[in-house]
Protein backbone atom coordinates (compact mmCIF):
# COMPACT_ATOMS: atom_id res chain seq x y z
CA UNK A 1 0.00 0.00 0.00
CA UNK A 2 1.28 3.74 -0.86
CA UNK A 3 1.63 6.20 1.67
CA UNK A 4 0.41 9.61 0.43
CA UNK A 5 0.31 12.93 2.52
CA UNK A 6 -1.69 15.78 2.65
CA UNK A 7 -0.41 19.24 3.85
CA UNK A 8 -2.93 21.24 4.23
CA UNK A 9 -6.12 23.26 6.70
CA UNK A 10 -8.96 21.20 8.79
CA UNK A 11 -12.53 21.57 7.73
CA UNK A 12 -14.45 21.24 10.88
CA UNK A 13 -17.72 19.96 9.27
CA UNK A 14 -15.34 17.21 6.73
CA UNK A 15 -16.50 18.67 3.37
CA UNK A 16 -12.75 20.17 2.37
CA UNK A 17 -9.77 20.74 3.64
CA UNK A 18 -7.58 17.34 5.15
CA UNK A 19 -10.62 15.38 5.95
CA UNK A 20 -11.67 15.71 2.14
CA UNK A 21 -7.99 14.44 1.14
CA UNK A 22 -7.67 11.93 3.87
CA UNK A 23 -11.28 10.25 2.90
CA UNK A 24 -10.61 10.32 -0.81
CA UNK A 25 -6.74 8.69 -0.18
CA UNK A 26 -8.54 6.04 1.89
CA UNK A 27 -11.25 5.49 -1.40
CA UNK A 28 -8.19 5.01 -3.74
CA UNK A 29 -6.70 2.06 -1.20
CA UNK A 30 -3.85 4.53 -0.16
CA UNK A 31 -2.74 5.05 3.03
CA UNK A 32 -3.75 8.99 4.14
CA UNK A 33 -1.34 11.36 6.57
CA UNK A 34 -1.95 14.90 7.17
CA UNK A 35 0.43 17.82 7.92
CA UNK A 36 -2.38 21.04 9.80
CA UNK A 37 -1.64 24.40 8.22
CA UNK A 38 -4.03 25.86 9.66
CA UNK A 39 -7.77 25.10 11.85
CA UNK A 40 -10.77 26.71 10.23
CA UNK A 41 -14.18 27.25 12.06
CA UNK A 42 -16.19 26.13 9.29
CA UNK A 43 -19.82 24.34 8.29
CA UNK A 44 -21.71 23.73 5.12
CA UNK A 45 -22.63 27.94 4.95
CA UNK A 46 -19.25 29.58 5.45
CA UNK A 47 -15.48 29.90 7.00
CA UNK A 48 -16.41 31.76 10.41
CA UNK A 49 -12.30 32.00 11.63
CA UNK A 50 -8.93 30.51 11.51
CA UNK A 51 -5.98 29.46 13.93
CA UNK A 52 -2.68 29.23 11.66
CA UNK A 53 -0.32 26.49 13.11
CA UNK A 54 2.84 28.13 13.59
CA UNK A 55 5.88 27.46 10.95
CA UNK A 56 7.34 25.50 14.02
CA UNK A 57 4.71 23.36 14.37
CA UNK A 58 4.59 23.01 10.59
CA UNK A 59 8.10 22.00 9.97
CA UNK A 60 8.13 19.50 12.96
CA UNK A 61 5.52 17.60 11.09
CA UNK A 62 6.84 17.34 7.98
CA UNK A 63 10.06 16.05 9.28
CA UNK A 64 8.06 13.39 11.71
CA UNK A 65 6.60 11.78 8.66
CA UNK A 66 10.12 11.80 6.49
CA UNK A 67 12.03 10.87 9.32
CA UNK A 68 9.76 7.67 9.64
CA UNK A 69 7.73 7.12 6.69
CA UNK A 70 7.90 6.56 2.87
CA UNK A 71 6.10 9.41 1.35
CA UNK A 72 4.91 8.56 -2.31
CA UNK A 73 2.68 11.43 -3.13
CA UNK A 74 1.86 14.86 -1.49
CA UNK A 75 -0.77 17.28 -1.91
CA UNK A 76 -0.55 20.67 -0.57
CA UNK A 77 -3.74 22.65 0.04
CA UNK A 78 -5.00 25.26 2.05
CA UNK A 79 -1.51 27.53 3.12
CA UNK A 80 -2.21 31.01 4.50
CA UNK A 81 0.77 32.96 5.07
CA UNK A 82 4.05 33.35 3.73
CA UNK A 83 5.80 32.26 6.40
CA UNK A 84 4.09 29.00 6.37
CA UNK A 85 4.77 28.74 2.39
CA UNK A 86 8.52 28.95 3.05
CA UNK A 87 8.48 26.51 5.94
CA UNK A 88 6.45 23.65 3.62
CA UNK A 89 9.12 24.32 0.41
CA UNK A 90 12.05 24.28 2.39
CA UNK A 91 11.02 20.80 4.30
CA UNK A 92 9.80 19.37 0.91
CA UNK A 93 13.13 20.17 -0.49
CA UNK A 94 15.15 19.09 2.28
CA UNK A 95 13.35 15.39 1.93
CA UNK A 96 13.03 15.33 -1.74
CA UNK A 97 9.74 15.07 -2.31
CA UNK A 98 7.89 13.34 -4.92
CA UNK A 99 5.01 13.84 -6.83
CA UNK A 100 3.56 17.23 -5.08
CA UNK A 101 0.13 18.29 -6.07
CA UNK A 102 -0.30 21.70 -5.42
CA UNK A 103 -3.53 23.40 -5.23
CA UNK A 104 -3.62 26.67 -4.71
CA UNK A 105 -6.16 27.28 -2.73
CA UNK A 106 -7.37 31.48 -2.24
CA UNK A 107 -10.61 31.57 -1.13
CA UNK A 108 -13.47 29.44 -0.37
CA UNK A 109 -16.82 29.58 -2.20
CA UNK A 110 -18.36 31.43 0.71
CA UNK A 111 -15.75 34.11 0.13
CA UNK A 112 -13.49 33.74 2.99
CA UNK A 113 -9.40 34.51 2.23
CA UNK A 114 -8.31 30.69 2.83
CA UNK A 115 -4.62 32.31 1.79
CA UNK A 116 -3.68 36.15 2.38
CA UNK A 117 -3.34 38.12 -0.10
CA UNK A 118 0.09 38.97 0.12
CA UNK A 119 1.13 34.91 -0.15
CA UNK A 120 0.60 34.71 -3.42
CA UNK A 121 4.14 35.83 -5.08
CA UNK A 122 5.75 33.63 -2.21
CA UNK A 123 3.28 30.74 -3.39
CA UNK A 124 4.43 31.68 -7.26
CA UNK A 125 8.17 31.54 -6.39
CA UNK A 126 8.41 28.36 -3.52
CA UNK A 127 5.34 26.03 -4.39
CA UNK A 128 4.88 26.58 -8.23
CA UNK A 129 8.17 25.36 -9.13
CA UNK A 130 8.25 22.39 -6.83
CA UNK A 131 4.85 21.16 -8.42
CA UNK A 132 4.68 17.98 -10.44
CA UNK A 133 0.64 19.01 -10.85
CA UNK A 134 -0.89 22.36 -9.82
CA UNK A 135 -4.39 22.52 -10.01
CA UNK A 136 -5.89 26.14 -9.79
CA UNK A 137 -9.65 26.87 -10.48
CA UNK A 138 -10.45 29.20 -13.14
CA UNK A 139 -10.32 32.55 -10.16
CA UNK A 140 -6.83 31.08 -8.81
CA UNK A 141 -5.62 30.95 -12.73
CA UNK A 142 -6.42 34.38 -13.13
CA UNK A 143 -4.62 35.63 -9.85
CA UNK A 144 -1.80 33.67 -10.99
CA UNK A 145 -1.32 34.66 -14.26
CA UNK A 146 -2.78 38.30 -14.19
CA UNK A 147 -5.14 37.55 -17.10
CA UNK A 148 -8.79 37.06 -18.15
CA UNK A 149 -9.83 33.78 -18.14
CA UNK A 150 -14.00 32.21 -19.12
CA UNK A 151 -13.32 29.66 -21.85
CA UNK A 152 -10.81 27.00 -23.17
CA UNK A 153 -8.67 29.51 -25.09
CA UNK A 154 -7.99 31.77 -22.53
CA UNK A 155 -7.27 28.61 -19.97
CA UNK A 156 -4.88 26.91 -22.55
CA UNK A 157 -3.08 30.56 -22.58
CA UNK A 158 -2.98 30.56 -18.71
CA UNK A 159 -1.71 26.89 -18.84
CA UNK A 160 1.18 27.99 -20.93
CA UNK A 161 1.80 30.51 -18.36
CA UNK A 162 1.67 28.49 -15.07
CA UNK A 163 3.78 25.87 -16.97
CA UNK A 164 6.82 28.96 -17.64
CA UNK A 165 6.72 29.47 -13.62
CA UNK A 166 7.85 26.02 -13.34
CA UNK A 167 5.39 23.29 -12.17
CA UNK A 168 5.88 20.41 -14.64
CA UNK A 169 2.26 19.83 -15.47
CA UNK A 170 -0.84 22.13 -15.26
CA UNK A 171 -4.61 21.60 -14.89
CA UNK A 172 -6.90 24.46 -15.11
CA UNK A 173 -10.29 23.17 -13.41
CA UNK A 174 -13.39 24.54 -15.59
CA UNK A 175 -15.77 23.89 -11.93
CA UNK A 176 -16.51 27.73 -12.27
CA UNK A 177 -17.27 28.10 -16.14
CA UNK A 178 -20.47 28.63 -16.96
CA UNK A 179 -21.41 25.71 -19.06
CA UNK A 180 -19.78 22.04 -19.19
CA UNK A 181 -17.35 21.62 -16.32
CA UNK A 182 -14.09 20.66 -18.75
CA UNK A 183 -10.74 20.94 -17.47
CA UNK A 184 -7.45 21.21 -19.02
CA UNK A 185 -4.49 19.20 -18.42
CA UNK A 186 -0.82 20.89 -20.04
CA UNK A 187 2.04 18.31 -19.90
CA UNK A 188 4.52 21.36 -21.13
CA UNK A 189 3.93 19.67 -24.97
CA UNK A 190 -0.05 18.74 -25.58
CA UNK A 191 -2.78 20.15 -24.43
CA UNK A 192 -5.70 17.37 -22.94
CA UNK A 193 -9.16 18.31 -22.39
CA UNK A 194 -11.30 16.60 -19.71
CA UNK A 195 -14.72 16.79 -19.98
CA UNK A 196 -17.81 16.27 -17.82
CA UNK A 197 -21.20 18.29 -18.04
CA UNK A 198 -22.32 20.07 -15.55
CA UNK A 199 -23.90 18.22 -12.67
CA UNK A 200 -27.11 20.32 -11.50
CA UNK A 201 -26.32 20.35 -7.72
CA UNK A 202 -25.49 23.08 -5.01
CA UNK A 203 -23.68 20.31 -3.11
CA UNK A 204 -19.77 21.00 -4.41
CA UNK A 205 -18.35 21.79 -1.29
CA UNK A 206 -14.57 19.98 -1.61
CA UNK A 207 -14.61 19.65 -5.13
CA UNK A 208 -10.89 20.60 -5.67
CA UNK A 209 -9.54 19.40 -2.78
CA UNK A 210 -11.07 16.23 -3.91
CA UNK A 211 -9.59 16.54 -7.36
CA UNK A 212 -6.19 17.41 -6.25
CA UNK A 213 -5.45 14.49 -3.36
CA UNK A 214 -7.38 11.67 -5.91
CA UNK A 215 -4.82 13.02 -8.65
CA UNK A 216 -1.81 12.23 -5.63
CA UNK A 217 -3.11 9.36 -4.72
CA UNK A 218 -2.76 8.04 -8.31
CA UNK A 219 0.65 9.26 -8.91
CA UNK A 220 1.93 7.58 -5.48
CA UNK A 221 0.55 4.20 -7.10
CA UNK A 222 2.48 4.90 -10.14
CA UNK A 223 0.09 6.18 -12.74
CA UNK A 224 1.30 8.96 -15.08
CA UNK A 225 0.06 12.45 -15.29
CA UNK A 226 -2.39 11.46 -17.75
CA UNK A 227 -3.91 8.59 -16.57
CA UNK A 228 -3.34 10.56 -13.00
CA UNK A 229 -5.55 13.24 -13.94
CA UNK A 230 -8.26 11.22 -15.84
CA UNK A 231 -9.00 9.18 -13.15
CA UNK A 232 -8.91 11.47 -10.87
CA UNK A 233 -11.65 13.33 -13.11
CA UNK A 234 -14.10 10.11 -12.76
CA UNK A 235 -13.70 9.73 -9.52
CA UNK A 236 -14.87 13.56 -8.79
CA UNK A 237 -17.79 13.57 -11.21
CA UNK A 238 -19.14 10.63 -9.50
CA UNK A 239 -18.40 11.97 -5.84
CA UNK A 240 -20.33 15.20 -6.97
CA UNK A 241 -23.30 13.03 -8.87
CA UNK A 242 -23.49 11.62 -5.58
CA UNK A 243 -23.04 14.70 -2.90
CA UNK A 244 -24.71 14.72 -0.19
CA UNK A 245 -27.23 17.36 1.41
CA UNK A 246 -25.74 17.34 4.77
CA UNK A 247 -26.43 20.90 6.55
CA UNK A 248 -27.93 24.04 5.45
CA UNK A 249 -25.50 24.95 2.67
CA UNK A 250 -23.08 23.67 0.37
CA UNK A 251 -22.86 20.20 0.94
CA UNK A 252 -20.17 18.12 0.46
CA UNK A 253 -18.73 15.14 -2.23
CA UNK A 254 -19.17 11.67 -1.30
CA UNK A 255 -16.37 9.45 -1.07
CA UNK A 256 -18.30 5.95 -0.14
CA UNK A 257 -16.49 3.39 -2.61
CA UNK A 258 -19.30 1.36 -3.01
CA UNK A 259 -20.39 4.21 -5.95
CA UNK A 260 -17.43 4.05 -7.21
CA UNK A 261 -17.85 0.19 -8.05
CA UNK A 262 -21.60 0.75 -9.05
CA UNK A 263 -19.60 3.72 -11.26
CA UNK A 264 -17.48 0.97 -13.20
CA UNK A 265 -14.74 2.47 -12.46
CA UNK A 266 -13.73 0.71 -9.35
CA UNK A 267 -11.18 -1.62 -10.97
CA UNK A 268 -9.26 1.62 -11.65
CA UNK A 269 -9.55 3.60 -8.60
CA UNK A 270 -8.59 0.17 -6.34
CA UNK A 271 -5.55 -0.53 -8.26
N1 LIG B 1 -21.36 21.12 -11.10
C1 LIG B 1 -20.33 20.37 -11.50
N2 LIG B 1 -20.54 19.32 -12.32
C2 LIG B 1 -19.52 18.52 -12.74
N3 LIG B 1 -18.23 18.74 -12.38
C3 LIG B 1 -17.95 19.79 -11.59
C4 LIG B 1 -18.97 20.66 -11.10
N4 LIG B 1 -18.38 21.62 -10.32
C5 LIG B 1 -17.06 21.34 -10.31
N5 LIG B 1 -16.79 20.26 -11.09
C6 LIG B 1 -15.49 19.63 -11.28
O1 LIG B 1 -14.90 19.49 -9.99
C7 LIG B 1 -13.49 19.66 -10.06
C8 LIG B 1 -13.09 20.80 -9.14
O2 LIG B 1 -13.29 22.00 -9.83
P1 LIG B 1 -13.66 23.40 -9.19
O3 LIG B 1 -15.00 23.29 -8.55
O4 LIG B 1 -13.48 24.41 -10.27
O5 LIG B 1 -12.54 23.53 -8.06
P2 LIG B 1 -12.53 24.41 -6.73
O6 LIG B 1 -13.28 23.63 -5.69
O7 LIG B 1 -11.07 24.53 -6.45
O8 LIG B 1 -13.20 25.71 -7.05
C9 LIG B 1 -13.20 19.90 -11.55
O9 LIG B 1 -12.90 18.67 -12.17
C10 LIG B 1 -14.50 20.47 -12.08
O10 LIG B 1 -14.64 20.33 -13.47
C1 LIG C 1 -9.58 23.94 5.08
C2 LIG C 1 -10.07 24.20 3.71
N1 LIG C 1 -9.24 23.99 2.67
C3 LIG C 1 -9.67 24.21 1.41
C4 LIG C 1 -10.94 24.67 1.17
C5 LIG C 1 -11.41 24.95 -0.24
O1 LIG C 1 -12.07 23.86 -0.72
P1 LIG C 1 -12.46 23.79 -2.25
O2 LIG C 1 -12.72 22.40 -2.59
O3 LIG C 1 -11.40 24.44 -3.09
O4 LIG C 1 -13.70 24.73 -2.41
P2 LIG C 1 -14.85 25.12 -1.37
O5 LIG C 1 -15.19 23.92 -0.59
O6 LIG C 1 -14.39 26.27 -0.56
O7 LIG C 1 -15.97 25.45 -2.21
C6 LIG C 1 -11.78 24.88 2.27
N2 LIG C 1 -13.04 25.33 2.09
N3 LIG C 1 -11.32 24.64 3.53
Amino acid sequence: MKHVLTIAGSDTCGGAGIQADLKTFSAHGTYGMSVITAVTVQNTQGVFGCQDISPEIIRGQIDAIYSDIKVSGVKIGMVSQIETIHAIADKLEEHHATNIVVDPVMISKSGFDLMQPDAKDTLIRRLIPLAYVVTPNLPEAEVITGMKINDLSSMEEAARKIFAMGAKNVLIKGGHLEDDATDLLFDGEKIITLHSDRIATKNTHGTGCTLSSAIAANLAKGKSVEEAVCIAKAYITVAIEHSLSIGKGVGPTNHFYELYNKAGIWEEIKD
